[in-house]
């Protein structure tokens, strides 16, 4: 803040200043009126992050004080815009009445959104979830919870080591990430967006323990299953004190705590997810990636489940059958379609209930509650007749919820306002008292004619009249010489000139009604919607269940339909381990071709632990890999694969080591990258895990690369027996099945046509036979020059006659500075004498004569002749 306590301030500015510095971390929305503005810094970043005007709004230390504003009634697009930046709103009120306050009117900061702690639907991305994360470390253990305000959905985690906690951290994505100041950890591998660091006493796991036990009801944490795990507690209770802290309400919808089993699901790290690219492709969009393939979800909460689902796969047979079981019960006679029929009519039912146990919950939310709650009958009648057991136990979930929807029908009009602020949401005939308030001030000029008629009539007095004025309120008007006509009840209120004014009973209780009429029916309509926000709190539990047996039908629901419309197979788990696909295709690859996509098949057992990829640039061996790691996935999510057949034992973890990619913010170089990632999986695969690795040892000097690659891929296949796919360049790798009995090789096959390649993306048994590197160059338009410069290179490495004599100086070869490592060269006497295709032998090849000539000289000897000479001969050598 640009302002010292020593500056003279206005009373306004004064009152602002506290409440700012209970603030500091957040920006202040302080409401003037019909707008909120903002000061000092604040102003600011809202000027420069929103696009607003900066202006001044009077002077401190006579500095004008910056200052920006945004109207009241537009303030949710801009709270969107700032959380969506990171950036956490305290929102104060005026609370006091202008009219009676003197100096400045009261006002308090109300609630605070914060990017993670989101419940408005207008500031949420319906597509996924929005999370508040917490993370507490003791030693080597992190501890994690994670809290999507909108649902409710509270879950803790352990994890060992920091690649374990990045991987989780890379699967939920907070929008908001709480750390403990003092964490052991390299900052730069955290999200920035959304960062905060909070005091490390808020970890304290047993004070988060208390105020956890508190919350629940609980006398300990044991029957969440986490009563153990310290870290996460921890985590769990900083999470919690802070949504707390934020949203001043009781959080009535955090009704347990979930334990999320790692064991139970499909270990991967963080680069894995993102080279799947399960739900953002690799430059952060949402196309073209598995998620976008696969959903066919009706509801936003089941496009949710389904990445959640993506993001875990899962090692449990048992869930995986049942989820199987149910796709294939509602495959038969496309029930998925029916099913879908209902579930389209189903809203975001797990927010709204949110925002209903957040007491936020608008006019619309309950009126999509009410016909989503309404569709459940149909749901109901068309599963009433189902076998399977998973989907009957998910109708069971569903429920029925009659009553709840007649009152919600009953009560809410059809298209109600947006907010309750100025009624009219509460439908006629639902509240007797409502309706006659509402009926005295529509109806007030209808009952007073009638009144004066029958006053006319009942005193014979034709001049009688019924008026109104604003300090004596209704009355009955007579002529002074009428007046003794007036019945008994008449009560004289004023008397005039040459008139009497009356009042009767009957009128006095009108005026009581009618002058209040409007704000009276206001306040009943207002207490009628908490009163309905109460009933519905009161299946909030139910209500929640039944919006996850949604959700999860909703998925099943599409992954039926995608199964149907992609022709997928239902995948069979198996005990013998392996990973057996027929005909296997790439989802993604395959929804974008134009062209036929190649199906190809992949056969690993404990006698094919290991596939050597070789085969040309583009000729789909990265597909190849992906295909393999995509359709295990699916399968492991319950879902059918894109294959023509497939029997996989399940998989404990999956790792892929594809691509590169520096990580600056890290401070790693992309070959540091690559080793980091090859070094956590060799650290961490099983004889269960699947492991793709694309190109290992590229990143580095050819020789040391390869030595890498080599070393690699022997200790994967030796000790530990992983599944793994290993595509590699390097010739010389392919020779590792003739040592390792279960390496096997295999490559994508490709043809020449006219000095063109055409690639055939089909995988043969057996190492590739040529590289076709210079073609594929040509055919991305590398220049013809640069394409012969190539060719002649290649000629000479391969010892072979130049095509053309060569013009262009020739570069420097990268010459072997040492031999490698005992282990591999004994290998690589091997590639020696068996390594197939036109590619030089790297590890085999001696000095060229012209080295030899260089090595046996010695330059102190040299005369400057001798030397012109040696450089006559070298010349003719190459
Ligand atoms: N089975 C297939 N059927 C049809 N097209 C395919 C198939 N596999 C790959 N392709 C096409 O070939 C392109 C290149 O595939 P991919 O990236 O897998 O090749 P690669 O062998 O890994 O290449 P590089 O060695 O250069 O990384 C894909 O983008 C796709 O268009």
């Amino acid at each position: 803040m640009s302002t010292t306590t020593a500056v003279k301030h206005t009373p306004m500015m004064q009152q602002y200043m506290r409440i700012k510095a209970e603030h500091p971390n957040e920006l202040v929305f302080y409401r003037m009126g019909d707008f909120y503005e903002v000061f000092f810094d604040d102003a600011k970043l809202a000027s420069q992050v929103l696009d607003i005007t900066l202006t001044a709004r009077g002077k401190a230390g006579g500095n004008p004080i910056p200052m920006a504003g945004l109207p009241f009634h537009a303030a949710e697009g801009y709270l969107a815009k700032l959380v969506r930046n990171g950036i956490s709103v305290a929102i104060c009120e005026q609370i006091g009445d202008p009219a009676t306050s003197k100096g400045p009117v009261e006002r308090k900061v109300v609630r605070v959104v914060t990017p993670g702690t989101l419940s408005d639907e207008a500031l949420m991305d319906a597509g996924r979830d929005n999370l508040l994360v917490a993370i507490a470390q003791n030693e080597e253990h992190f501890g994690i919870a994670s809290l999507d305000m909108g649902s409710g959905r509270f879950c803790v985690l352990e994890v060992i080591g920091e690649t374990a906690l990045l991987g989780e951290l890379e699967r939920l994505r907070p929008a908001e990430l709480l750390v403990p100041e003092l964490l052991s950890l390299n900052e730069g591998t955290l999200p920035k967006n959304g960062l905060r660091k909070r005091p490390d006493w808020e970890f304290d796991s047993a004070q988060g323990n208390r105020a956890l036990c508190e919350h629940f009801g609980t006398k300990d944490l044991q029957g969440f299953g986490c009563g153990h795990m310290h870290a996460a507690i921890a985590a769990a209770g900083c999470l919690y004190g802070y949504a707390k802290e934020t949203q001043r309400n009781d959080l009535a919808h955090l009704s347990g705590l979930a334990v999320e089993n790692i064991e139970q699901t499909v270990a991967m790290d963080s680069a894995t997810r993102r080279n799947l690219e399960l739900d953002l492709n690799l430059t952060g969009g949402e196309e073209n990636t598995l998620f976008s393939v696969l959903n066919s979800s009706c509801t936003a909460m089941g496009g949710r489940l389904l990445k959640r689902w993506l993001h875990k796969p899962l090692r449990c047979e048992h869930t995986i059958l049942a989820r199987q079981s149910a796709i294939t019960s509602v495959l038969a006679n496309y029930q998925f379609e029916q099913l879908r029929h209902p579930l389209k009519h189903i809203g975001d039912m797990e927010r709204i209930l949110g925002r209903v146990a957040l007491r936020s919950a608008r006019p619309r939310d309950l009126s999509r509650l009410c016909s989503s709650v309404g569709a459940f009958p149909e749901l109901q009648s068309l599963l009433k007749n189902t076998d399977n057991h998973h989907l009957k136990t998910l109708a069971q979930q569903v429920g029925e919820f009659p009553e709840l929807v007649a009152t919600l029908e009953k009560a809410i009009i059809e298209n109600p306002p947006v907010v309750i602020r100025d009624g009219g949401v509460i439908a006629n005939g639902y509240d007797a008292e409502l309706d006659e308030l509402r009926n005295i001030s529509t109806n007030a000029g209808q009952f007073l004619l009638d009144l004066e008629a029958r006053e006319r009539e009942r005193t014979g007095v034709p001049t009688l009249k019924v008026g109104y004025n604003r300090v004596h309120g209704y009355f009955i008007e007579m002529t002074s010489a009428q007046s003794d006509k007036a019945p008994a009840e008449y009560q004289r209120r004023q008397t005039l000139k040459n008139a009497e004014r009356f009042i009767t009973p009957e009128l006095k209780a009108f005026e009581d009604k009618a002058l209040s009429a409007k704000s009276r029916a206001l306040t009943r309509e207002k207490a009628l919607y908490d009163e309905l926000i109460e009933i519905c709190n009161q299946h909030l539990l139910a209500l929640q269940g039944a919006a996850a047996a949604v959700s999860e039908l909703d998925v099943l629901c599409g992954l039926a339909e995608r199964a149907e419309h992609l022709n997928l197979c239902c995948p069979s788990i198996s005990n013998t381990p392996g990973i057996n696909i027929t005909n296997g295709r790439h989802p993604v690859v395959e929804d974008v071709l134009d062209t036929p996509f190649v199906p190809n098949s992949v056969l690993c057992n404990n006698e094919r632990r290991m596939l050597v990829i070789t085969g040309p640039n583009m000729g789909g061996k990265s597909t190849y890999m992906r295909q393999t790691a995509l359709i295990v996935l699916l399968a492991q999510i319950g879902s059918y694969v894109p294959a023509e057949a497939c029997e996989l034992s399940l998989v404990d973890r999956i790792f892929t080591r594809i691509g590169s990619s520096d990580d600056l913010a890290g401070g790693r170089s992309t070959f540091m990258v690559e080793m980091t990632e090859t070094a956590n999986i060799l650290h961490n695969a099983t004889d269960n895990s699947l492991v793709l690795m694309d190109e290992v040892g590229r990143g580095t000097s050819t020789y040391d690369g390869l030595s890498l690659a080599w070393a690699c891929a022997e200790h994967l296949a030796k000790e530990l027996k992983a599944y793994t796919l290993f595509a590699t360049h390097y010739f010389e790798i392919t020779t590792l099945a003739e040592q390792i009995p279960t390496v096997n090789n295999v490559h994508l096959s490709a043809t020449e046509h006219n000095d063109n390649i055409v690639f055939l993306h089909s995988i043969e048994e057996g190492p590739a036979s040529k590289s076709y590197g210079l073609q594929v160059a040509k055919l991305a338009g590398i220049p013809a020059p640069v394409i012969y410069n190539a060719q002649c290179q290649l000629a000479r490495l391969e010892g072979q006659p130049t095509p053309e004599p060569m013009v262009i100086p020739a570069p420097v070869v990268e010459q072997p500075k040492a031999a490698p490592t005992p282990e591999p060269t004994k290998a690589a006497s091997t590639v020696k004498t068996k390594a197939r295709g036109p590619q030089p032998d790297l590890f085999g090849s001696g000095p060229s004569a012209a080295e030899e000539a260089i090595i046996e000289c010695d330059p102190n000897l040299l005369t400057p002749f001798d030397a012109l000479q040696l450089i006559y001969k070298l010349k003719k050598m190459v």
